[in-house]
């Protein structure tokens, strides 16, 4: 599927970082029709949510593992060769060279997308440069994403503030997956790098991840549905 016929609906991620299977599973069921795509991470992935993966899948919603490997290639080759088996559409990698070569060789002919994090949207250039990086976050994200183009990674998690200037090194042969996303007076939390839903989507992300927002709101529907309409209306 292109990016240009990704349905509305289906752009919108939701990051069900809960502590426990059945609070995750309460949540979907709260949610009902109104979100197709689920984002299972650390949190859940660790508290025994990862056969929820392929009950979502069953349940015809799709699955964003975001599990963000990070070893020798070999290991993640292994890692995620597995990891096709379990009925997930995205899964995380970081944008290492060796770490994105040995995902693109485990994934094979699978079905499963490898996403390359470029850089985390709770990082700025001091962050980077505490990190001992002396590329500003620009600089990383567009050298990151060249070599996840060439080593054959299927998409990319970045910022909104990078989607026009990834566009035009990756073209739209790749999605772009973006979190950091707070709609209009929502609390930020420790993400630097955000943009509302609107202006990320006018801005060219094909996907927005959100999480608190929506999980931690009085109402997660209605959050929802309200990002729904932010993106309809930003797709003109
Ligand atoms: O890979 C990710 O999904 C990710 C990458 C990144 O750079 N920044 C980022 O926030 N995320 C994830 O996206 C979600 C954002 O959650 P909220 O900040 O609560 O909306 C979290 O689950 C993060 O782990």
């Amino acid at each position: 599927m292109t990016p240009a016929e990704i349905a509305p609906k289906d752009r919108l991620i939701v990051a069900l970082d809960l502590p426990s299977p059945e609070a995750a599973e309460a949540m979907v069921n709260r949610l009902g029709d109104s979100v197709t795509f689920y984002k299972v991470g650390y949190r859940l992935a660790y508290a025994g949510g990862l056969p929820l993966v392929g009950k979502l899948a069953d349940k015809g919603k799709k699955v964003f593992l975001d599990l963000k490997l990070h070893d020798i290639g070999n290991t993640v080759m292994q890692g995620v060769e597995s990891i096709t088996r379990l009925g997930a559409t995205f899964l995380t990698v970081h944008a290492y060279p060796q770490t994105m070569k040995g995902a693109v060789e485990g994934r094979g002919s699978a079905s499963l997308k490898i996403l390359a994090v470029t850089v985390l949207t709770s990082y700025n250039d001091d962050d980077l440069h505490a990190a001992g990086y002396r590329l500003s976050v620009s600089e990383l994200v567009e050298a990151r994403a060249q070599q996840a183009q060439v080593l054959g990674v299927d998409g990319l998690v970045c910022s909104p503030e990078e989607v026009g200037s990834l566009r035009k090194i990756v073209g739209h042969q790749m999605n772009l997956v973006t979190p950091g996303i707070r709609p209009a007076g929502a609390a930020t939390g420790d993400q630097k790098r955000i943009m509302t839903p609107g202006r990320a989507i006018a801005a060219g992300a094909d996907y927005l991840v959100v999480g608190r927002p929506v999980v931690e709101a009085a109402d997660p529907s209605a959050v929802a549905e309200a990002i729904h309409a932010e993106i309809a209306q930003a797709l003109g």
